[in-house]
């Protein structure tokens, strides 16, 4: 049995379904695969608190101790990472730390990733442990999966998705002619959209998301790559049996570009035959074939199973660094 203690940061929507998730399923996951997860301690922006099975209420919490000191009292074997994608400089140092104290690294925050990446892939190498960014990839579909491992030796020629389900959600709102502060709203109150839905809107997150698959399909520097984003506008003419998405793409001979497009889609294809806030991402890949990924829950739920999944997959598989 492989003991898999967790310090868990991060306890918004993502972070509570992935602490309870752990809660619940625990046993089970003892007996299917063999790995004891266990929660140890969440920390907040401030405040944290040592869990044993549930997570006490937030009035039981105490001030946050340095990370260093929290993780080596813990003995944590995974870091699991659901704080805002912010942009700040915090959850990249703490990912840092985290590595070089023998932890892996599970993420469902992009920003950092952007920021850090080169360093994170060099850290997690000379520790010898993963940094997992499925949930940073497109929730509970599995996309990051297919970039990082599993298309290994198709020669991918290009990548496809729409990676943002507010986005699809919105869109389709739009096309059945509701306006689109109140679709925006609508998918807030999902959990979908985020606070500030601009990046959502703008191409921003599908951009960001595709520049992590980029990295883990190619080895693109995502620090590096260029961005040509349209934004969602108000409703447009669409030739029937098509639906607007925006589409993040990118191609292997165009290296270091990543573009997001808002384009009429076949109903039959792939992107088109989406559902609400569902996502896809079809692979190229030459004499392969194309390979479509799609569904999984795009939400906080859906989010942490992916963390789930990631950090079950950190414990057993012998891998290191981001890929
Ligand atoms: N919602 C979704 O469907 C999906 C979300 N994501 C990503 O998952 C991440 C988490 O999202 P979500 O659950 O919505 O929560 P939020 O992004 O709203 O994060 C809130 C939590 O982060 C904590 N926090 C903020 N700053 C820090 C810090 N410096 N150190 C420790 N904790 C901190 C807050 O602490 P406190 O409680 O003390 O205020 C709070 O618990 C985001 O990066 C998001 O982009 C990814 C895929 C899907
Ligand atoms: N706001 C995002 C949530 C996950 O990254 C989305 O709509 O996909």
């Amino acid at each position: 049995m492989i003991d898999v203690p967790i310090v868990l940061t991060g306890f918004g929507p993502v972070g509570r379904e992935y602490a309870e998730l752990v809660a619940a399923h625990r046993a089970q996951w003892r007996d299917q695969h063999g790995v004891d997860l266990r929660v140890v301690a969440v920390r907040g922006r401030s405040t944290q608190v040592a869990v044993d099975g549930v997570v006490p209420p937030r009035e039981q919490w105490e001030p946050v101790e340095p990370l260093a000191e929290l993780l080596a009292r813990t003995g944590a074997r995974v870091f699991a990472q659901a704080v805002p994608s912010d942009g700040s400089d915090q959850s990249g140092q703490d990912a840092l730390q985290a590595l070089g104290q023998g932890a892996h690294v599970v993420t469902a925050t992009k920003s950092h990733l952007l920021t850090h990446w080169s360093r994170l892939d060099e850290a997690a190498r000379r520790a010898g442990r993963s940094v997992r960014i499925s949930g940073a990839t497109g929730a509970a579909m599995p996309a990051g999966d297919l970039a990082r491992s599993v298309l290994r030796g198709f020669d991918v020629e290009a990548a496809h998705g729409c990676l943002n389900g507010t986005a699809t959600f919105v869109l389709d709102q739009l096309a059945a002619g509701h306006p689109l502060d109140a679709a925006v709203a609508e998918a807030q109150r999902r959990g979908i959209a985020e606070a500030d839905p601009t990046a959502d809107l703008s191409g921003a997150d599908a951009a960001t998301k595709m520049r992590l698959i980029t990295g883990l399909l190619w080895g693109w520097d995502v620090t590096a790559v260029r961005v040509e984003a349209e934004p969602i506008g108000g409703p447009r003419e669409v030739e029937p049996g098509h639906r607007l998405r925006q589409v993040a793409a990118a191609r292997r001979d165009e290296p270091g570009l990543v573009r997001v497009t808002v384009r009429a889609e076949p109903l039959g294809g792939p992107l088109g035959a989406l559902v609400g806030p569902e996502k896809a991402v079809r692979y190229d890949c030459g004499d392969a074939g194309s390979v479509t990924v799609s569904g999984g829950r795009s939400s906080p739920r859906g989010a942490a199973r992916a963390m789930i999944k990631d950090t079950i997959g950190a414990a057993l598989e012998a891998t290191a660094g981001l890929r």
